[in-house]
């Protein structure tokens, strides 16, 4: 099931995660503008997104798209440099009006508009401020089915190197060997997919992937599976995100002291789900810094699909409910996220006690 979708998924993410990785190490400052929303977003963003779309669009005409970007607030000039970096890319000859026109693609407003379509649900770059810091980010496609499950996911992490988040001491003895697939990744990073329905999740170094009759082969494919999961309680790691505005540190800084926990990750994007799925980190704290902030479903619905295939927890951060990737169209209708990998009953702890929190904070 959903081999094409699958391989095509994979193929298209690591060619964004070429583009993007190039383009980090030399980006400049008249390649990155401020959105509305004091959000920025660079050339590399709107790229990306074209190839993910464009790509999608050719082999999946009837699939309908809900990505991060659009092209309302850019100039002129940008789009230009946007178009130039794409035609460069791939040898083509695009021009402004495809250009526009595919990225746009990514503009439905979801199950909202009753349309019952499959979704593709793309951020072209999840992490943007740590792609223009230098640090984490990632490309996070999924896709949901006309009721809106999410029923697959990708995420390509050009930055990530696994065993800088290994420790022996806090995960014993683990089943990767992480310092060897890092000296298999060269400069592509990691990419981890998954079908929730089968319970696969797998993960392998982005550039050892090649295709071979339209289907993907690997020698260094990993699957993950939630039976591996040894977690010592005493030594859980939350994974936090790196900027203090996108959550709220504080109160994850109450929630560690009231559950004793000692070790923290400060990273950006949804690499964090990757981590959390391979367990080298077990609780994704990511409170609200203000309740009028809506969550959009591209940050999450990747991250998602890895999570479920595992059958690990994905819940709203002040009540216990799980995470609801159509009713709300482009955004959640809930606040924040915890996700973990540890029981039922202790997620169900740490989401009450957040929830006492947030109340009180924006009572
Ligand atoms: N105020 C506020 N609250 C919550 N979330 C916000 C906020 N502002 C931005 N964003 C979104 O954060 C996305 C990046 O998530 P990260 O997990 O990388 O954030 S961080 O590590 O906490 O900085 C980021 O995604 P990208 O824009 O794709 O980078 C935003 O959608
Ligand atoms: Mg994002
Ligand atoms: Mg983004
Ligand atoms: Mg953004």
């Amino acid at each position: 099931m959903l081999e094409r979708e699958l391989t095509e998924a994979i193929k298209i993410v690591k060619v964004a995660c070429k583009l993007t990785s190039k383009i980090q190490k030399e980006l400049t400052s008249n390649e990155i503008l401020t959105k509305t929303d004091a959000s920025p977003v660079t050339i590399s963003d709107l790229a990306a997104q074209y190839l993910v779309l464009n790509h999608l669009h050719s082999h999946f005409p009837e699939d309908a798209f809900i990505a991060e970007e659009d092209t309302k607030e850019e100039t002129i000039e940008f789009l230009e440099d946007v178009l130039s970096l794409v035609n460069k890319y791939t040898e083509q000859a695009a021009d402004i009006k495809h250009l526009s026109e595919i990225i746009n693609l990514g503009n439905s407003k979801g199950s909202v508009n009753g349309v019952n379509k499959r979704h593709w649900v793309l951020d072209p770059i999840d992490g943007t401020k740590g792609f223009i810091r230098g640090d984490q980010f990632a490309i996070c496609l999924s896709l949901l089915n006309e009721h809106g499950d999410v029923i697959l996911g990708v995420i390509g992490c050009p930055n990530l190197s696994l065993s800088k988040y290994y420790s022996a001491d806090l995960h014993g003895e683990h089943k990767f060997d992480y310092a060897y697939l890092d000296s298999q990744c060269g400069t592509d990073g990691y990419i981890f997919f998954s079908k929730p329905a089968e319970n696969f999740v797998s993960f392998a170094p982005s550039i050892k992937f090649t295709f071979e009759n339209g289907d993907f082969k690997n020698e260094f494919l990993k699957n993950v599976t939630a039976s591996d999961n040894k977690i010592n309680l005493s030594k859980l790691v939350t994974l936090e995100g790196f900027e203090k505005g996108h959550s709220s540190h504080d109160l994850q800084s109450l929630i560690k002291e009231k559950f004793s926990i000692h070790n923290a990750l400060h990273l950006d994007s949804q690499v964090k789900y990757c981590l959390l799925a391979l367990n080298l980190g077990n609780v994704y704290l990511r409170l609200p810094t203000s309740l009028k902030f809506k969550e959009k479903i591209w940050d999450h619905a990747a991250g998602n699909s890895l999570l479920k295939s595992l059958n690990y927890n994905h819940t709203d951060s002040l009540e216990n409910v799980e995470v609801n990737f159509y009713k709300g169209g482009r955004y959640f209708l809930t606040k924040g996220v915890i996700a973990s990998n540890v029981s039922k009953e202790l997620h169900a702890q740490l989401v009450a006690y957040s929830g006492e929190l947030i109340s009180e904070k924006f009572r």
